[in-house]
Parts: structure tokens; sequence; C-alpha cells
């Protein structure tokens, strides 16, 4: 298990904000074998300041980082895959190259470097750009070989700074895909991403990082459960003022009335429904992880 415990970050301050900047103020959480985490927040929150930290880029003040039950190494971090924010792939080299280079930097064999670069190009749809300089790629191409600069070493544990930005839905699937089986095989996945509902669709667990703080985790159903479902009505030609003194709020579209209640006599608004007009739906909708989020850093 991966698990990162009460990060604190200052940085220094400029002439405009002398005072400094606190970029994580106690963050924590931990990821388990096989789980896929996804990191939301704000820009600014402090999520990649928490992944350079885990990948010893940056000294955190004070605070841990520990795997399988002990401080995290620097031979550890070697056997990590890590997608940085500023990317970091050689522009001139060529794309098998390339891949097979950072495994040779990360200790492979030729031979093994060789067939890793070989099975990844395949997977992620780079094999008719394989010959073709970084430079010359699009963005979403540029993007598959930098996943695959991360996962040639076969990694204890992923980290990866926004994979998804600027991606294609094609493009999307054809990485989420790749991480997905990497989990299944036992590794822990953390990724930020603003795109919160491909976070929903591929994420075990999640946490929303507000001014450098983690202001919840859980899985996505534990974060539904604590956020409460919302109570939607919608009534087709009712009386005027039939919801008032109703908790929730009505929105009028047209003919039909939508009243969404958060509390409240479920049965008792029903029963004034009914009598108002013709009831249309009548159910509980839970809430996206757009709507926790948003709740969880008001
Ligand atoms: N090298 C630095 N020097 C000074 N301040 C910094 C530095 N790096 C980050 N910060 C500040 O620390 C805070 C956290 O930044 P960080 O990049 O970790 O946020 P983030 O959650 O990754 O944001 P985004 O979603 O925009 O990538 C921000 O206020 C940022 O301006």
């Amino acid at each position: 298990m991966l698990e990162i415990s009460e990060l604190r970050k200052r940085f220094a301050g400029g002439p405009d904000a002398p005072e400094g900047k606190v970029a994580l103020d106690g963050i924590g959480f931990a990821v388990r074998p096989g789980e896929m985490f996804g990191f939301v927040g704000a820009n600014g929150a402090g999520k990649t300041t928490t992944m350079r930290i885990v990948m010893g880029v940056l000294r955190a003040d004070s605070g841990s980082v520990s795997w399988q039950g002990r401080p995290l190494t620097y031979a550890d971090r070697r056997g990590f895959g890590y997608m940085p924010e500023e990317r970091g792939l050689y522009q001139k080299m060529r794309v098998a190259e390339q891949i097979e280079y950072f495994g040779r930097l990360r200790g492979m064999s030729p031979a093994a470097a060789g067939k890793a670069t070989g099975d990844l190009i395949e997977r992620l749809g780079l094999g008719e750009r394989k010959g073709d300089a970084v430079e010359s790629l699009s963005l979403g191409n540029q993007q598959r070989v930098q996943l695959a600069v991360a996962l040639v070493h076969d990694p204890e544990v992923l980290v990866l700074d926004e994979p998804f930005s600027g991606l294609d839905p094609l493009a999307v699937d054809t990485l989420a895909t790749a991480l997905q089986e990497r989990c299944r095989g036992g590794v822990p996945v953390i990724f930020s991403s603003h795109q919160l509902d491909l976070v929903e669709r591929l994420c075990d667990s999640v946490g929303i990082v507000s001014a450098g703080r983690m202001v919840a985790t859980g899985t996505v159903e534990e974060l539904r459960a604590a956020e409460g479902g919302t109570l939607r009505v919608v009534v087709r030609d009712p009386e005027p003022g039939w919801a008032d003194g109703l908790p929730g709020e009505v929105t009028v579209n047209g003919d039909r009335h939508v009243l969404r209640a958060q509390d409240g006599d479920g049965q008792e608004i029903l029963r004034r429904a009914a009598k108002a007009g013709h009831v249309e739906h009548f159910g509980m909708e839970q809430p996206s992880l757009t709507q926790i989020f948003k709740e969880a850093v008001a």
C-alpha cells in the first residue's frame, strides 16, 4: 500500500507575495494494490505538488510517504511509473527508440526493453508512428508515448498527472484500458484529472483536495451516501402554488414543474403533487461526482 500522510509544503515567497504560499496543509490518503485512485481538486489545490513529493521531485516540509509499510526510498521510486505535469519526452527521438531508452534507463536489458516497447506500441495504438520523431506527433499520440514511457519497466506503482487532459474519447479509452490492465494486475494507480465523469467511471476511490487538504475521500458510492440523494418530482400542469410550503425548489419548464428536495417527507410531497396535477416522475437522484465535488470544495 502507498500511504501519504500529513504532507505539508510551503513555497518561499517572492517580491509579490513575501509571505510565501502554503501549497499542502496536511494532506493524506492511501492507495491499495489494484486500486485506481482519482485525485481531483480545483486549479492550484495541491495535486501536482503532492505527486511531485511522492516521486521525490520536491521535498515536503513535513509528513511522510511510505510504500509497503516503510518509508519510500530512491530505489522504490525507480520502480514507479510517473507521468509528470510538464511531460518529459525527447522531442527529436523516435517513438520506439524513446520508449526503449527509458526502459534501459530503468535498468532493463536490451532484449526486455525491446520486447516491452513492442508490446506497448501495439497496445497503445502507436504502430504506424513508431519510427517518427516525437515532435511530429499530435498531442494525443505524444501522450500515448508518455504513458508507454511510464509503463515500460512494469512499474509497481503508477503516479500520473492529468494523463487524460486534451485527449479525444478514443485515446481516453486506449489509455484507460492500459491503466485498468495494470491496476487489475495489482498495481496501485493514482491519477489527477479535472474530467470528473471519467474519474467517476474509472476509479475505485476518489480524493477531493481543496487548498492543500483532503476534504473528502472514499469510493464514489461512499461519497454519494455521505452527500445524500435528491428527490425529483415532475408534475405536469399543476395548480398554481401547489408546492407552497414544501421543501426544495421548483423550476418551471413549459407546463412541467420540477421540484427538487434534499429533505422532507417524500410521501407528503407525492400526495401534494398528485393532487395538484399529473405526476410524470417521482424518484431519488444520486449526486454526480461533479455535484459532490462542488459541495466538498464550497
Ligand atoms: N514552484 C512553486 N513555487 C511557488 N508556488 C508554487 C510552486 N509550485 C506550486 N505552487 C503553488 O502551490 C499551489 C498548489 O499548486 P499545484 O500545482 O500543486 O496545484 P494543482 O492542484 O496541481 O493545480 P492544477 O489543477 O492547476 O494543475 C498553487 O497555489 C501553486 O501556485
